[in-house]
Formats: structure tokens, C-alpha cells, sequence
């Protein structure tokens, strides 16, 4: 490390007055993250040989995916008018599912840094995002990116964002991440605008805990952002919430690999390790005070994020299920919002229910449960949290269709939400026809600038859980982006179907569905099972049910399969081969009552991804 930066890493802390705390938010792809890199190299902590792209995206999934899931911290130093001032940048996720991440780091920091895509203009998560900067009162400071692209159009879009958040478009700065141009007087920027923190150094400790990730080797390391006070390595400290005491084995800052340091200070972002080895133990939202001197007032802490999404889990090869319960226990050391208990399926055997908080948190679970654990494991269709009251004025919540009450039903509430979308306003036809074909509503419509529209919507959540986006990208040449956010619940019309195997419920196939849709899904259901399933020694029915009342129906065909009819003639160990491979075969069976399916069947009928496009048409 040079030594500029080291100096910068010292305890400046004492000085509130030359630390600043701020964030970059943007749409997805918009460059946070070769920004930051840029950051990284131009103060100096990150040497040349040492760069690499998207430096602080640890996980593989992150770098190969080009996108950022957990939030990073890093201390940088700049020097401006003789001083060297610390400059805290927070990382944060772009994608809807992690909005969460990037309001607790936003309440880390003092400012933000809302960077867009000189080719691209506004986004919804561009919006979404500087609300949420808005709502803490952070000072925003707009910057037009990838200015070196022959497509940037700087002029056009500085004037949508001035018109955006107010002031001149000459207030808004021009900079290109991967080139470099414009990154110092960014870094200059921040140091003017964004106010320096305050807090009270003589009062008892306060640290807000923004982040905390599970390392195998340090244990749970805890990202906090210091309020009051102060905390020094081997002092007794306290979290507020649970009243537990913990140790201070080290504290430090990240620059960007982790420097221990002696202590942290009024304003500072660090990390502490007290060798827990439970995030749990160490709740994001709480704050962390001296044990002997404690804090009375806790800080404001953030609310739980929910899950909104349901899957089950299921490893193709059963007895995986072990390996899969000690592989989901150690994805939640470092994901508290994933959730998870076990439940069985006739067709998929033992399996585990998940909460995720978007369709994007399951595909990355299911992709690090793969890569990380080398599992091979089969998702049923997501599901939302419906609200069914029974005749008898019994409320249940219902996360998985098999637990959808039997018997007569009084009502039903699903899950909404408000949606936004940002699309050139020749596609506003074609996204309103998708939006209607789901249920939505339209609340309103507003023009950014002369071609650029948001369309806003109150659409069921799990009518957006399936193909919702990739539909939205395909209708509009990728051009349309999305955000949504809760927005209560409604009652609705909708109805479980049940899917039968001569008789017998399959509950792996059990969706809840609007009345409306019910019969395309039964059509569709029975139509893929029919193809998938093989003959059996009798005809066997498909049906799609509600309730009692059989609403469609395929029937596979008898056909008596015999291995050994090829094999004419006397050569007995060919024979016994054959039998011994059927064998093998029937292990991976399933037996619905007396119809044997082979699981890859019931794997493939999940994972068609058909379902919604027909049902758009
Ligand atoms: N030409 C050009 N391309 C850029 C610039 N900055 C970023 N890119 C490219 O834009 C893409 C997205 O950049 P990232 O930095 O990964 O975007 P991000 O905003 O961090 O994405 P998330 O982490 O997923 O939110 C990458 O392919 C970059 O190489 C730039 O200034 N000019």
C-alpha cells in the first residue's frame, strides 16, 4: 500500500470534520462498479498490478454476472487544498431484489453519488433509488457516465436529470469510469458538497450495523457505521437489541482488504469482529454500544425484509437432502433474509420451503447452492403469500398451494404491488397490454423528457414472480426497465388448481391461480404431463381439478413395455443386463398411487418455462 494511503488509514477518525460517507447509486449496469474501480486506483490504495474488474464484487456469481449483490465499504484517502480527507464509499446493489441492502447503506452516509448512463438516460432503479436517498436526507450529487461512448448523449440527458432533481445542467458532472476522465473532480465534488458527519464523541458508543457477512475464516465480520462515542479493540461491547456482549477482537477499516486499526471514531465506517459465527447474532438495523457505558437510546433501525417469493427446494438425488440442509444452513450465515423449513412432496420427495425476497434472491440461492455445494437441486414454480379465510372466518397463510384450505372458501388476498416502468414512449402500447394481460391497473403516466415515459401500475405480485420482466424486455427490445414496491393487498378471484395422476393429487404442480386463468393452466399442466410421462401397463388419466370439478384431461395411453422383446434368441446374461439397467431405472421412479413416473418427468414439467407466454396470447 502506498504510503498516502496508509496515512489515511490512521485513526483520523478524531477529525470528523475530514471524513465524508457516501454511496453510489444507479440503475443496474449503469457503472457503479467500474466507477468505484476507478476510485480505487486513482486514490491510490488499490496498486496498478493489483487491479482487477469489479474489485469489489468478492462473490463469483457477482463478477461473472457483472452485477453486485452485498454492499462493500471502502476507505479511500484524497487530498484537496492541502488537507487529505477519508472518503468513505458504500457499494451498493442495483437490482429490485436488494433494495434493502441500499437503504441501510444509505443510512450510513451522508451523500450520494446518482450516476447514470449518458447513453442510456433515467431508469426505474435510477428513481427508485434517489428516492430512497431523498427519504434520508442525503445530499445527491448527479453524474452522467460512460461519456466516452459514441453513443452518449451528455446534453440530452444532463437536462433530464437538472429537471429531475432541480438545479442547472451544468451542475451535472461528466465522467467515464472506464476511461478515468472526469473521476477527480468527482472525488473533488464530494468533498465539497456532501456534508461532513456529526455526532457526539463524549457520549457513550453508538454504531449503526449497516452489513454483517459470514467468513470462514474470521467468523461473522460486522460493517458498521460509528454514530457517538468511540470502540477500541479489546473493549466489551453490546448489542442493543438482544442485550448480548461480545468482545472486540479487531476493528478496522476495509481500504479495500480489511486493515485493523486502533480504534474507530464519530463518523467512521468500519468493521469489528468478535469471533460470533451466526449473522444472526449480529442483526443488521441494530446498534452496537459499550458494554459497561451503555447508549440508552438505541439508533433508528431499519425494518426485516420479508420474503415475498416462496420455492421449494429439492435435491434431484435424495439422498443429497442432508448435504442440502447443511449447505442452506451455511448460505444463511451470510444471507439473513433467506428463509427456510422443511416440507415434503409426493413427487419430489424431502425438500426444504424458501423465502426469498425476489425471483433474482432464489435464482442466486439456487446458483450458489449449486456452485458452492455442488447440489443439483429442482425448484417448484415461486409462489406469493396469499391471505384465504374459510367459511368459518378462519384465516390461514398460505405459501404453498398444497396448504390452500380444502372446503368452501370465503375469500382470498394476494400480495400487490406498485410498479414502475421507463420505456421510449413508442412502446406504451405494448407495456400496457402486458400489464392488463396481468391484472395490473394503471395508476398514471409521466413524461421524463419528450420520448421517455414512466408508466405506473398496481399489479399482483405473483403475476409478476413468473416472466414478468423477461416478457417486459422482449416486448420492448430490452429497452423497458422496472421497479416495484409493496403496496398491500387485495382480494382477488383466485382459485387452486390441483393437478391429478389417475386420481392421485401431484402437489409439486398445485398453483394457485386467478379463476380466469385456471383452465389454461389445467390445459397447459395435463398437456406437458401427458409428453412427459411414459406409458404405463394401463391408461392413465391427467386431469386438472378445482376443487372437485375436473376442468381439463389427457390421457396416457397403455402400452406393456417389454425390455426383452428385442432380445430373441438365448444369450441370458444380455437378458439380465437389461432387466438389471430397468431396475436401476425404476430406483429414480416416483410412484404416484400406481402410475410410476421417473422424476426427471416431474423436473421437466416444472422447469418448462412455456407456462406464461401461452397465457399471454
Ligand atoms: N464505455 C463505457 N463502458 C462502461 C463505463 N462504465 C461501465 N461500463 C460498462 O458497463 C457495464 C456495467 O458496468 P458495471 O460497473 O458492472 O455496472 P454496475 O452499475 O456496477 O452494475 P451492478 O453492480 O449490477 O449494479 C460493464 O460492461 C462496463 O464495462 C464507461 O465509462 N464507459
Amino acid at each position: 500500500m502506498s504510503p498516502r494511503a496508509q496515512a489515511a488509514l490512521e485513526p483520523a477518525a478524531t477529525d470528523p470534520a475530514r471524513i465524508r460517507n457516501f454511496c453510489i447509486i444507479a440503475h443496474i449496469d449503469h457503472g457503479k462498479s467500474t466507477l468505484a474501480d476507478r476510485m480505487l486506483q486513482l486514490t491510490g490504495i488499490v496498486e496498478e498490478r493489483a487491479m482487477r474488474a469489479q474489485y469489489l464484487d468478492r462473490m463469483d456469481i457477482e463478477r461473472e454476472r457483472g452485477i453486485t449483490i452485498k454492499s462493500q465499504a471502502v476507505r479511500m484517502p484524497w487530498e484537496r487544498d492541502g488537507e487529505t480527507y477519508a472518503l468513505n464509499m458504500i457499494d451498493t446493489p442495483g437490482h429490485v431484489d436488494f433494495t434493502y441492502e441500499v437503504s441501510r447503506s444509505l443510512a450510513a452516509c451522508e451523500g450520494a453519488i446518482l450516476l447514470v448512463d449518458a447513453a442510456q438516460g433515467i431508469e426505474a432503479q435510477t428513481l427508485a433509488n434517489l428516492y430512497l436517498a431523498l427519504e434520508n436526507d442525503l445530499e445527491i450529487i448527479p453524474v452522467l457516465n460512460k461519456i466516452d461512448l459514441p453513443a452518449a448523449d451528455p446534453d440530452k440527458y444532463a437536462a433530464e436529470l437538472a429537471n429531475l432533481i432541480g438545479g442547472s445542467p451544468d451542475d451535472v458532472l461528466r465522467v467515464s469510469g472506464k476511461t478515468g476522465a472526469g473521476v477527480d473532480e468527482l472525488l473533488d465534488r464530494v468533498v465539497e458538497r456532501i456534508p461532513a458527519p456529526k455526532g457526539d464523541a463524549s457520549a457513550p458508543a453508538r454504531a449503526m450495523i449497516f452489513d454483517s457477512v459470514y467468513d470462514a475464516y474470521r467468523g461473522v465480520v460486522t460493517y458498521v457505521r460509528m454514530v457517538d462515542g468511540k470502540l477500541t479493540p479489546r473493549q466489551r461491547i453490546q448489542m442493543m437489541s438482544t442485550r448480548a456482549t461480545h468482545e472486540l477482537l479487531e476493528i478496522g477499516v476495509s481500504s479495500p482488504e480489511p486493515a485493523p486499526t486502533k480504534g474507530l471514531g464519530v463518523g467512521e465506517v468500519g468493521y469489528l469482529i468478535t469471533g460470533v459465527k451466526d449473522v444472526r447474532q449480529s442483526k443488521v438495523g441494530d446498534t452496537v454500544t459499550d458494554s459497561v457505558k451503555p447508549a440508552t437510546e438505541p439508533l433508528a433501525g431499519y425494518t426485516d425484509p420479508k420474503p415475498m417469493v416462496f420455492s421449494g427446494l429439492y435435491p434431484i438425488d435424495a439422498s443429497d437432502y442432508p448435504e442440502l440442509r447443511e449447505a442452506l444452513d451455511k448460505l444463511k450465515l451470510s444471507d439473513a433474509a433467506l428463509n427456510y423449513e422443511p416440507e415434503t412432496s409426493v413427487a419430489l420427495g424431502f425438500g426444504f420451503r424458501c423465502g426469498f425476497l425476489g425471483l433474482l434472491h432464489l435464482e442466486i440461492v439456487t446458483e450458489r447452492l449449486e456452485r458452492e455445494f455442488g447440489l443439483d437441486i429442482i425448484t417448484t414454480a415461486p409462489s406469493v403469500v396469499y391471505e384465504v379465510t374459510t367459511e368459518d372466518k378462519k384465516t390461514v397463510t398460505v405459501t404453498n398451494p398444497s396448504e390452500f384450505p380444502t372446503g368452501k372458501i370465503d375469500s382470498v388476498r394476494e400480495p400487490m404491488v406498485r410498479a414502475a416502468i421507463l420505456a421510449p414512449k413508442d412502446y406504451v402500447g405494448t407495456i400496457m397490454e402486458l400489464c392488463q394481460s396481468r391484472r395490473g391497473t394503471l395508476i398514471g403516466m409521466d413524461y421524463l423528457s419528450e420520448d421517455r415515459v414512466e408508466i405506473k401500475y398496481t399489479i399482483p405480485l405473483g403475476e409478476i414472480v413468473f416472466d414478468f420482466f423477461d416478457q417486459l424486455k422482449s416486448r420492448t427490445q430490452g429497452y423497458a426497465s422496472l421497479d416495484y414496491e409493496p403496496a398491500g393487498e387485495q382480494e382477488s378471484d383466485l382459485v387452486k388448481v390441483d393437478i391429478l395422476l389417475q386420481g392421485e393429487q401431484v402437489d409439486a404442480f398445485s398453483a394457485i391461480v386467478h379463476r380466469d386463468k385456471a383452465y389454461a393452466y389445467g390445459v397447459l399442466m395435463t398437456g406437458r404431463l401427458k409428453e412427459l410421462i411414459p406409458r404405463q401397463q394401463f391408461e392413465v388419466p391427467v386431469q386438472a381439478a378445482i376443487g372437485a370439478r375436473i376442468i381439463a384431461r389427457e390421457s396416457i395411453r397403455a402400452m406393456r413395455k417389454d425390455v426383452l422383446a428385442k432380445c430373441y434368441g438365448g444369450d441370458i446374461t444380455r437378458k439380465r443386463k437389461l432387466l438389471e439397467k430397468q431396475k436401476e431405472g425404476k430406483k429414480r421412479m416416483k410412484m404416484v398411487g400406481r402410475v410410476e413416473v421417473p422424476q426427471e418427468a416431474f423436473i421437466a414439467a416444472l422447469s418448462g418455462d412455456t407456462e406464461r407466454k401461452d397465457k399471454d396470447k
